[in-house]
């Protein structure tokens, strides 16, 4: 099983994947260090040599990968859901948790991020505040279609929230075997 972590830029997926790895004694991955590690090249490259397009192929082909292994927490891309192989990769291999936060706290964070913005091409060309508030509206019903699990990345902190992640999975695990249960006996 792997539990992926989906939501836009500074929703903390990178954050709360390594706390909830913790906590579980699973490993965790970055989908965007993998495809620079496979690229040798960092993901402004890749975008500057072949464009969104090449980006977005690799990072289907990296999640797909990745996804075949067990016990496993994938931080992956804030745009990974926009392709819809991902997407069903990503339900099929276990919980999908979207780590929902409104634009304006997304926006605070990336700003106050340096290196995150150093190391992130922009998708707009507009200022980071437009962006975000613009790309979130177009991926919202993505990430909603997509997660089993939605969980609010806003009021609290990376621990609390990776707390949580293993609350509501452990519940949702326990419900889908005693559902299972019931259906043996009958
Ligand atoms: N729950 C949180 N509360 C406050 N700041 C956070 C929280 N989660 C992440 N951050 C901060 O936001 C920035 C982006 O977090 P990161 O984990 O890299 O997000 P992502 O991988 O989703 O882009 C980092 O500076 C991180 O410290
Ligand atoms: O939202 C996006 O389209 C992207 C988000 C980035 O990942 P993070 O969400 O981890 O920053 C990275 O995959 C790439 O720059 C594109
Ligand atoms: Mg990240």
């Amino acid at each position: 099983m792997v539990i992926t972590l989906i939501g836009y830029r500074g929703c903390g997926k990178t954050s709360v994947a390594r706390l909830l790895a913790e906590r579980l004694g699973w490993d965790w991955i970055d989908a965007d260090v993998v495809i620079e590690q496979n690229a040798g090249q960092s993901i402004k490259e890749i975008f500057d040599t072949e464009g969104e397009p090449g980006f977005r192929q690799r990072e289907r082909e990296t999640i797909h990968q990745l996804l075949q292994q067990d016990q496993l927490i994938l931080a992956s891309g804030g745009g990974a859901i926009l392709n819809e192989q991902t997407r069903t990769d990503m339900q099929a291999s276990g919980p999908v948790v979207w780590l929902n936060a409104p634009a304006e706290t997304l926006a605070e964070r990336i700003e106050a991020d340096a290196l995150s913005q150093s190391q992130r091409p922009s998708l707009t060309g507009k200022s980071i505040s437009a962006e975000v508030a613009e790309v979130l509206e177009q991926r919202e019903p993505l990430y909603r279609e997509t997660a089993t699990v939605i969980i609010d990345a806003a009021a609290s902190s990376p621990e609390q929230i990776a707390r949580k992640i293993e609350q509501v999975i452990t519940e949702q695990q326990q419900h889908k075997h005693s559902e299972q249960d019931k259906g043996n006996l009958s």
